[in-house]
């Protein structure tokens, strides 16, 4: 199991897509086509916040309870980036401490149950890195109407703040082995010697951790 981690826009679902056809697994996206709470989230995190985590969370255990039951599969984001959200959402007094702490209790009991399961945690984590600009102007490209800052400028603080909390997580992300992905110097979207360059990147790796 290979999970994409990394911030909004950064090119996880894009990688994972790309991912999937190199290895020849499925691909387990994030639930954003079709969520309810999302667009009401971006319009009102105060009202929505704590309501759009616990969806988060649910469809996360969800795609793992499905990616468990076969030998291979890759993941678009970990549930290990949800707390991020949680404690930012936390700080921008968008959830309460009462909110905060159920949801932590939650979240830890749902990882019990994954220590439970015969694949406890993912193979290989890549996280994929990008600058600020980059972020931004990936999210402007991707048009979901919802997260555009020309409609909300009082979004880029916040995706400013997202941007800020991945490289802490990064760090101390100790899960599982990692690897880092530069989303600024390769174009694996558009650019098909930069998608060789990052899958033989990840090849590399699988094959250092003796899974390919
Ligand atoms: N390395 C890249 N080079 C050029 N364009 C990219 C790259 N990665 C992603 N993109 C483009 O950036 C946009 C966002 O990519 P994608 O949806 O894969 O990001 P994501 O990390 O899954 O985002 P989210 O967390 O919001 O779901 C898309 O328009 C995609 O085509
Ligand atoms: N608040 C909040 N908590 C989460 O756990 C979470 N996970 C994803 N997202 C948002 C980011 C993108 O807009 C969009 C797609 O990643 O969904 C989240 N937002």
């Amino acid at each position: 199991m290979i999970v994409l981690a990394g911030t909004i826009g950064a090119g996880k679902s894009s990688l994972a897509k790309a991912l999937g056809k190199h290895l020849g697994t499925d691909v387990y996206y994030e639930a954003v086509d079709n969520n309810p709470v999302l667009d009401l989230y971006y319009q009102d995190p105060r009202k929505y916040a704590f309501l759009l985590q616990i969806y988060f969370l649910n469809k996360r255990f969800e795609s793992i309870k499905m990616a468990y039951d076969q030998e291979n599969n890759v993941l678009d984001r970990s549930i290990f980036e949800d707390e991020l959200f949680l404690t930012l959402n936390y700080k921008n007094g968008n959830v309460t401490k009462t909110e905060l702490e159920i949801y932590q209790n939650l979240l830890s009991n749902m990882l019990e149950e994954i220590e439970g399961m015969p694949k406890k945690r993912p193979d290989l984590l890549v996280y994929i890195d990008v600058s600020f600009e980059t972020m931004l102007s990936r999210i402007t490209q991707r048009g979901r109407s919802f997260e555009q800052v020309e409609k909300q400028p009082e979004l880029k603080a916040y995706y400013q703040q997202v941007h800020e909390e991945y490289p802490i997580w990064y760090k101390n992300y100790n899960v599982s082995p990692k690897m880092r992905i530069d989303g600024d110097l390769f174009d694996f979207v558009n650019n098909e010697e930069d998608l060789e360059k990052v899958l033989a990147q990840v090849d590399k790796e699988l094959v250092k951790l003796q899974l390919k």
